[in-house]
């Protein structure tokens, strides 16, 4: 499906969008940031397409699958959750596990190639479950726990799930050797995430009662243990009730499920990439270098990070090349006006991200892997939505500073130690579009420690 869908957005790119359908459902698809900004500015549109209705038994109407008014208000209760001195905590939850992803890199690389993007994932899936949680799950070192299958297997099952309109029918699917095992593993994910906050909440209880700061704000600061997005969620419910259990469940859900996977790939599309160009390579060594001196263990403050300019390129042109959300979709709530063409409401539109990032206008010779197009003077002139990985508009991504912190601690960290190689060349990647851009036959690389 991926194939076609961008195999057509080259042949009407001209024209920025095209029409097809899926079963008798029409979808337009957006080809051009022309085109996408109609749809992505108008907040009026902010419903999500069928494809989000698959993940609605597993993240009910969390932030990413809500509608409305429900949205809205979550939107405003959620944002200030994101805030940078929130996220500045998590600067340390971030180091330690992108150090001891180096170490056991350091540990296993020697001769032997390795799959880069599953070691990044489990990096990411401790990282999301301390932050979100405040649960280490200690995914790096055991892949093993129920959770952490439940989660990758819960995964496949959405993707393959997307391109197979005959199981979509949910009075059908859990009928299904699929939809049984579908919802057993969203059983097990569902018991891991209600056990934990009711776990935590015993615990801020307590708190509550020994050590006594009586505002919501003062508990969670004042507190030993790390905080995590949990506790700003418990803290909203136990104030004003504006939150009840299973309202936080579904957001803890969602956070899980949009914030692991995504940097992931992010991160090991970049590491791919930053593999096969030496030069640049050679480049962000230097940076490295000349903020971090020889030392391969210190910490990575935000400091630090606002002084690499160019590795911030380099994620960014990875992104351009391998968004790791490729599509994101709209189902129009009025009718839309876009050159000559009607777009009537209730059509499903598809924001294909892959696509524009390769516009040949706004990024010439669009497959070249060249971070110096993301130079501040190389960038401003360009269009507002010829790159938007994190979507753009009310409804873009909400985890986008905390995403952009991550990756850059991780690439930090990893490059300041390691020499790396990649082994496939471009050509010999077998993408897929699944709920992040993958490589079929995986990201192998070769790493040398510095
Ligand atoms: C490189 C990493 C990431 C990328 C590329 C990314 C991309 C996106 C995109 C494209 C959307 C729009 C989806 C749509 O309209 O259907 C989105 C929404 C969202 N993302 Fe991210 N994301 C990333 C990381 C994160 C992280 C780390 C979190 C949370 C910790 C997060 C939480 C969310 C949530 C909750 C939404 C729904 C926002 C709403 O509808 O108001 N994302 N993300």
């Amino acid at each position: 499906m991926m194939t076609s869908i961008q195999g057509f957005s080259t042949v009407y790119e001209n024209v920025g969008l095209y029409r097809f359908y899926l079963l008798f459902r029409p979808i337009v698809v957006l080809t051009a940031p022309e085109t996408a900004e109609q749809i992505l500015k108008d907040s009026s549109n902010i419903e999500k397409g069928c494809f989000y209705d698959l993940l609605r038994p597993w993240l009910r109407t969390g932030l990413l699958t809500s509608s409305g008014p429900k949205w809205r208000s979550r939107r405003k209760l959620l944002t200030p959750a994101f805030h940078f001195r929130i996220l500045e905590d998590f600067m340390v939850i971030f180091n330690e596990q992108s150090m001891l992803m180096a170490d056991l890199l350091a540990r296993d690389c020697g001769a032997k190639p390795i799959e880069i993007s599953k070691r990044v994932t489990k990096c990411t899936l401790d990282i999301i479950c301390e932050t979100a949680m405040g649960v280490e799950i200690k995914a790096q070192e055991n892949s093993n726990s129920s959770y952490v299958r439940a989660v990758y297997s819960l995964g496949a099952s959405f993707s393959q799930r997307c391109i197979r309109p005959w199981q979509w029918l949910s009075s059908i699917y859990p009928l299904t050797p699929e939809g049984r095992k579908y919802q057993k593993d969203l059983a097990t994910l569902h018991a891991f995430t209600e056990e934990v906050i009711n776990e935590r909440k015993k615990h801020r209880g307590e708190f509550l009662v020994t050590e006594g700061p009586r505002t919501a704000d003062d508990c969670v600061i004042g507190i030993k243990r790390r905080r995590a997005f949990l506790d700003l969620l418990l803290a909203r419910h136990s104030e004003n009730g504006e939150l009840s259990l299973l309202d936080i469940q579904e957001e803890v859900d969602t956070f899980m499920f949009e914030g692991h996977d995504t940097t992931a790939m992010g991160i090991s599309w970049c590491l791919y990439l930053i593999g096969q160009d030496l030069d640049v390579q050679r480049k962000i060594h230097e940076e490295l270098d000349s903020v971090f001196g020889f030392d391969r263990h210190r910490f990575a403050t935000s400091n630090d990070l606002s002084r690499l300019k160019y590795l911030e390129c380099c994620l960014k042109e990875a992104q351009r090349l391998f968004p790791s959300v490729p599509f994101i979709a709209r189902e129009l709530q009025r009718d839309i006006h876009i050159g000559q063409y009607t777009i009537p409401r209730g059509t499903t539109c598809l924001v294909n991200i892959f696509h524009i990032h390769r516009n040949k206008k706004h990024f010439p010779n669009p497959e070249m892997f060249d971070p110096d197009r993301f130079h501040p003077e190389n960038s401003v002139a360009r269009h507002p939505y010829a790159f938007i990985p994190f979507s753009a508009g009310s409804r873009n991504c909400i985890g986008q500073k905390f995403a952009q912190l991550e990756e850059k601690v991780i690439l930090a960290n990893l490059l300041r130690r390691f020499e790396i190689r990649s082994m496939l060349p471009r050509d010999k990647l077998l993408l897929v579009g699944e709920m992040v851009v993958r490589s079929h036959n995986g990201l192998m690389v070769r790493i040398r420690e510095r």
